[in-house]
C-alpha cells in the first residue's frame, strides 16, 4: 500500500537557522499518527512543507504517492488542513464559512449544504451556525477550522494541535469523528504536546527534536515498554536540574534569611 506521507530529506532553514534539517516522515495510508516533539522542534515547519504552504529549501514530500511541489493541484485535492493560528473568513458565519468552502471545492450545492449541517451538528455548532466567525470562542473556531477540513473528505487530514483550547467534551466528539475518518482507511496526522493524547489516539507516532526525526514507528515500537511521555523525555529530555540551577532567588523571601 502507498504510504500517506513520504518525505525525503526536507530541510528548511531560516537565515542561518536550520528548522528542518533533512526530515524523513513516513506514514502508512490509514494510520492515526502523531507527530510530537519540544517546542521549536520543527514540527509545524514541516507540516507547512508537505501541506504545499511553505516551499522546502531541499528535499522534497509524496502525499498519496503525488509530489506536493510537482502536483500540487493532486495533492490539495486529496488533503484536509487545520493550520496552526488558522485564519478564517472573520465575517462569514459558520454555516457561510462551509458552504463557501464545499463551492470552492467544486462540490455540488446540495450536497454541501447535507454535509455542513451534518458536520455543524456533529461538532454541536448548529446553535452557533448563523453567528459570525468572529465570535467564535477559541475552541469554537478549531471545530468550524475541522468541518471546513473534512468536508471534501480528504484521504489525508493534517491537524496542528488539533486539541489546543477544545473543552473536554468537544475534544470527545473531536476524537470520535477522528477515529470514524481513520476506520475507513483515511489517514490523520496531528501535530501535539499532550502525550497522554497521543498515546491513547495514535497508532503511529513520529518524534521531532532539533529538526530531526528522533524516532518513528508503530506506538509500541516507539515506547518500547515505557509510557509515550517517558519515551519522550529519554528521546528529546535535557537535564531539568541544570536548567533550574540559575533559579535560586525564585521562591525565596527576604526573612527567610532571617
Ligand atoms: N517564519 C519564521 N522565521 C524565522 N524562524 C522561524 C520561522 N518559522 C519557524 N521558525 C523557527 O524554526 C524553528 C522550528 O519552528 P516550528 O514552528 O516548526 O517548531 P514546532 O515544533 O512547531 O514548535 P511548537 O511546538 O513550539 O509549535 C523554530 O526555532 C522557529 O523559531
Amino acid at each position: 500500500m502507498t504510504d500517506a506521507v513520504r518525505t525525503h530529506g526536507l530541510v528548511k532553514r531560516y537565515g542561518s537557522q536550520v528548522a528542518v534539517a533533512g526530515v524523513d516522515l513516513v506514514v502508512p495510508a490509514g494510520s492515526f499518527a502523531g507527530l510530537v516533539g519540544p517546542n521549536g522542534a520543527g514540527k509545524t515547519t514541516t507540516l507547512s512543507m508537505i501541506t504545499a504552504l511553505l516551499r522546502p529549501d531541499g528535499g522534497h514530500a509524496e502525499v498519496d504517492g503525488f509530489h506536493v511541489w510537482r502536483d500540487p493541484v493532486a495533492v490539495k485535492a486529496r488533503i484536509g488542513v487545520l493550520p496552526e493560528g488558522l485564519r478564517l473568513f472573520e465575517r462569514l458565519s459558520g454555516r457561510e464559512l462551509l458552504l463557501y468552502n464545499g463551492m470552492l471545492r467544486g462540490i455540488p450545492k446540495a450536497d454541501v449544504e447535507q454535509r455542513a449541517g451534518e458536520l455543524l451538528d456533529v461538532m454541536d455548532l448548529t446553535g452557533a451556525a448563523d453567528k459570525l466567525v468572529v465570535d467564535y470562542s477559541t475552541g469554537m473556531r478549531k471545530k468550524i477550522g475541522l468541518a471546513a477540513a473534512l468536508l471534501h473528505n480528504p484521504s489525508v487530514l493534517f491537524l496542528d494541535e488539533p486539541f489546543e483550547g477544545v473543552d473536554p467534551v468537544s475534544a470527545n466528539t473531536l476524537t470520535e469523528v477522528l477515529r470514524r475518518f481513520t476506520a475507513s482507511g483515511s489517514t490523520v496526522i496531528f501535530s501535539s504536546h499532550v502525550m497522554d493524547l497521543v498515546e491513547r489516539l495514535c497508532d503511529w507516532v513520529s518524534v521531532m527534536s532539533a529538526g530531526h526525526i528522533v524516532a518513528q514507528g508503530p506506538l509500541a515500537e516507539v515506547r518500547g515498554g515505557r509510557s509515550l511521555n517517558q519515551a519522550f523525555l529519554d528521546l528529546v529530555g535535557g537535564t531539568p536540574h541544570d536548567r533550574e540551577a540559575g533559579l535560586s532567588w525564585l521562591g525565596a523571601r527576604p526573612e527567610d534569611a532571617r
